[in-house]
């Protein structure tokens, strides 16, 4: 067992292998899982056999993965899909196997994987719960530079909008409340988490008048999970959750979609995002963007949002250990 993390290199014609030795400066002990091929010319790296060797002062650790192609910055090669798929398994079982605690993945595109290799999955979040036995997850991403924070959570992640109406039923509404109130208390270290739930529709319904998910499914199962005991408001009006004086009234937002949730983190702290799949058996954190094939091996990409990423994951197997 380590304690170095595993990075995976996910897309490598994006962004993530300029990332992997600017994330040296976060000062956390990871190992990235890739072809050194895709590196930066002149990255000064080591190999490692396995993710606890020892690794030379300043070098970047590597655990060498042969893929099929070289990378072109911005132009991903369907022939490289497999071993972009096949990395983040590999992390998964050297995890599943003892060999490391957490590990912190680079972007993948997501088209990219599904035209290369027919990747069944909407993205790594429901890859990695089947990986783990099929487990149910949920998707918090979590700013780390704003005050108060603002963890949003989308009970509906990757479909199309149209689909949202009928995908949010109770037990995804419920199961997301659940999984979030649980990781606030282990990993995030609080005692009693307050959870605020948006509403589906504008004004969270107007009473009625804006449509009548709010009344008739989403009351229900907050009073009902209210009685337990969790401190739940809600379902509120989404556009008035995420100014300051209304983040300081929850710990984490519950929202009905993809963007309801993803426009405000990354409006308030794009550089400090960190994506984190909640109830898997370990740990896992990403940075909150994707491939950037526009800025691709232009020397472009900020590495904020991975070292926050790698500093949560580190920080999180430290609490869980
Ligand atoms: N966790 C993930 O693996 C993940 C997350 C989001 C998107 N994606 C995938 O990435 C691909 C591109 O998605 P997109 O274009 O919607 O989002 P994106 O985050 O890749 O890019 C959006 C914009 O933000 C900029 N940007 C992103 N990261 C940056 C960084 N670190 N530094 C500077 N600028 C940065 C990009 O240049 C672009 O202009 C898609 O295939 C998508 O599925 C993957
Ligand atoms: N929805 C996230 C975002 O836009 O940042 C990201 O696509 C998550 O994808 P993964 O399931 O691959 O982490």
């Amino acid at each position: 067992m380590t304690d170095r993390i595993l990075l995976t290199c996910g897309e490598p014609a994006g962004i993530g292998p300029e990332l992997a030795p600017l994330a040296l400066e976060s000062g956390v002990d990871f190992v990235w899982i890739g072809d050194p091929r895709h590196l930066p010319e002149g990255t000064a790296y080591h190999e490692v056999v396995a993710p606890s060797d020892p690794v030379p002062e300043g070098r970047l650790p590597v655990l060498p993965h042969d893929f099929a192609a070289p990378a072109t910055p911005g132009r991903p090669d369907p022939a490289n899909a497999p071993d972009v798929i096949e990395v983040i398994a590999r992390a998964v079982d050297l995890i599943m196997r003892g060999e490391s605690r957490a590990m912190t993945t680079l972007p993948i595109s997501k088209q990219a994987l599904k035209e290369g290799a027919g990747f069944g999955f909407p993205g790594h979040t429901e890859y990695l719960a089947d990986l783990a036995g099929g487990v149910p997850v949920a998707m918090m991403l979590a700013s780390t530079t704003v005050t108060p924070p603002c963890r949003v959570v989308p009970a509906t992640i990757h479909i199309p909008l149209s689909q949202v109406p009928d995908a949010l039923t109770d037990r995804v509404l419920e199961q997301a409340i659940r999984i979030t109130h649980a990781a606030l208390i282990r990993d995030f270290g609080i005692a009693a988490p307050r959870i605020a739930v948006a509403g589906l529709n504008p004004h969270a319904g107007e009473g009625g008048t804006i449509g009548h998910e709010e009344i008739r499914r989403f009351r229900p199962l907050l009073d009902r999970l209210r009685a337990e005991g969790m401190q739940i408001a809600g379902p509120l009006p989404a556009d008035t959750m995420f100014h300051p004086p209304a983040r300081s009234r929850y710990d984490a937002a519950i929202c009905a979609y993809h963007d309801q949730a993803l426009i405000p983190i990354k409006t308030l702290d794009f550089a400090g995002g960190v994506n984190v799949t909640l109830g898997l058996p370990f740990i896992r954190t990403s940075p909150d963007h994707g491939t950037a094939f526009d800025i691709a091996g232009q020397g472009r990409a900020d590495p904020a949002s991975t070292i926050a990423a790698l500093r949560m994951a580190r920080d999180m197997a430290a609490n869980r250990a």
